[in-house]
């Protein structure tokens, strides 16, 4: 296996500000829930939260897919879920990257349901050749069409979540 230099740490900063700027305009007077989809957003949500300069909560959720990661299934459960009761307020998903898009789908549709104000989703990698649902990403670090991708808290079978930047891993 070989990785390939896709987002180097300094293009993720860089971009990670730009967004952050953005959301500190989109969110001035209200209330804010950023939430952390684990564990592969983790590197991602904790610099973008320190590039948001307004008042906010923070909360953490993780899913687990009952899909094999080749072919999903679309079966999304939580295997933890957020504490913060999210009624009325505004939420942002802070998630990796969007592949399939059946998470956030699954989680779009769980907060919506308990009448959060908004939820509006923050991926760093919009990944689009495997979409299978079309979810709308409403912030997006970079778009690629393909590969698998690890670094900057992705991982491949839960290895490289450390790496500074985003590779490609090349199978072959
Ligand atoms: O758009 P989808 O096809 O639903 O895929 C995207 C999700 O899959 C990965 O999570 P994973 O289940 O590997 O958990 P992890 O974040 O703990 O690595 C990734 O981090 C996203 O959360
Ligand atoms: O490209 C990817 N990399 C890591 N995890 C993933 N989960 C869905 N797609 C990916
Ligand atoms: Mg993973």
């Amino acid at each position: 296996m070989k990785l390939m230099p896709v987002f180097t740490s300094e293009a993720i900063s860089k971009r990670v500000k730009e967004l952050g700027e953005q959301i500190t305009q989109d969110y001035k007077e209200k209330d804010l829930i950023v939430v952390c989809v684990l564990k592969g957003a983790f590197m991602f949500f904790a610099d973008l939260v320190r590039e948001i300069k307004l008042d906010l909560e923070v909360d953490f959720v993780r899913l687990s897919s009952y899909a094999n990661k080749t072919s999903s299934s679309g079966k999304v459960v939580f295997s933890k879920d957020i504490e913060i009761s999210v009624e009325g307020k505004h939420l942002l998903l802070v998630e990796d990257i969007v592949d399939t898009g059946h998470s956030m789908a699954y989680l779009k549709k769980v907060l919506t349901a308990r009448k959060a104000k908004s939820v509006k989703i923050c991926a760093l990698i919009d990944k689009r050749e495997r979409r299978e649902i079309d979810v709308q990403v409403d912030y997006v670090g970079f778009s690629l069409e393909k590969g698998f991708i690890v670094g900057y808290g992705l991982d491949y079978a839960e290895q490289y979540r450390n790496l500074s930047g985003v590779f490609e891993l090349k199978f072959n």
